[in-house]
């Protein structure tokens, strides 16, 4: 039996863990086995290397050698025994993300990032892909009240209008597999946004 691969994507101060959460009581209130986990991270190497990630200055082609890494390691201790044996994974960002970050925010080589997606991934894709989308200005205005930021928050606007036009550009090449959730407003608001997206594909 193969589970369900669902993973939660958009700019830092999106939203994605506050509704991650909920979906994850949804799902488990209605029956499913659910394990919650995220990128980079999830495994105690990939945990190890989401520090180095967040915290130590480095160059693009290092940074997306140790996000595929991580991914690597989390892939093969975690993800796959989920789904062979029937969970249903919850993921807080996956390779949309490297493509977003490393791709289209840093400029790094979007050939390099599809070669690493191969030989990390060997086809393994998410079933379903939630991108909360929220202007960057108003992300911002987020975390700058929540707390202090990782070298990546502390990246200028430009940084992340370069990040959303590069989930857009998945979204597009990939769309059967995005549910785009517009992630202004209240939090009710968002979260009966995607409770009426996710309804509408059985879940
Ligand atoms: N709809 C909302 N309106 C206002 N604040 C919100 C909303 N949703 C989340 N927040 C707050 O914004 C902050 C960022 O939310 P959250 O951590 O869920 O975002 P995220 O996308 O997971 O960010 P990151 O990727 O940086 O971890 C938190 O303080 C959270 O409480
Ligand atoms: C998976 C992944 C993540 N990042 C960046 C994006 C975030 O700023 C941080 C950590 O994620 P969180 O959601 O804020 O906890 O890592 C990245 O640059 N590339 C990736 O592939």
């Amino acid at each position: 039996m193969s589970g369900l691969f669902i993973t939660f994507e958009g700019i830092d101060g999106a939203g994605k863990s506050t509704h991650l959460a909920s979906v994850a009581d949804r799902l488990r209130r209605a029956g499913r086995d659910v394990v919650q986990t995220r990128e980079p991270g999830g495994t105690a190497l990939a945990e190890s290397l989401r520090e180095l990630l967040l915290q130590r200055p480095m160059d693009p082609l290092t940074e997306a050698l140790l996000v595929f890494a991580a991914r690597r390691d989390h892939l093969r201790e975690v993800i796959v025994p989920a789904l062979q044996s029937g969970r249903t994974v919850l993921c807080d960002r996956f390779t949309d993300a490297t493509f977003a970050y490393q791709g289209a925010g840093r400029g790094f080589d979007l050939g390099v990032l599809a070669q690493l997606e191969r030989w990390v991934q060997e086809g393994r894709q998410p079933d379903l892909t939630v991108w909360f989308r929220v202007p960057p200005e108003v992300a911002a205005r987020r975390l700058a009240e929540a707390r202090a930021p990782d070298r990546f928050e502390q990246q200028p606007l430009e940084f992340f209008q370069r990040v959303d036009a590069g989930y857009a550009r998945r979204a597009e090449a990939d769309p059967g597999r995005f549910v785009i959730i517009d992630g202004q407003g209240e939090r009710e608001e968002v979260a009966a946004r995607l409770a009426e997206a996710l309804e509408a594909r059985g879940l």
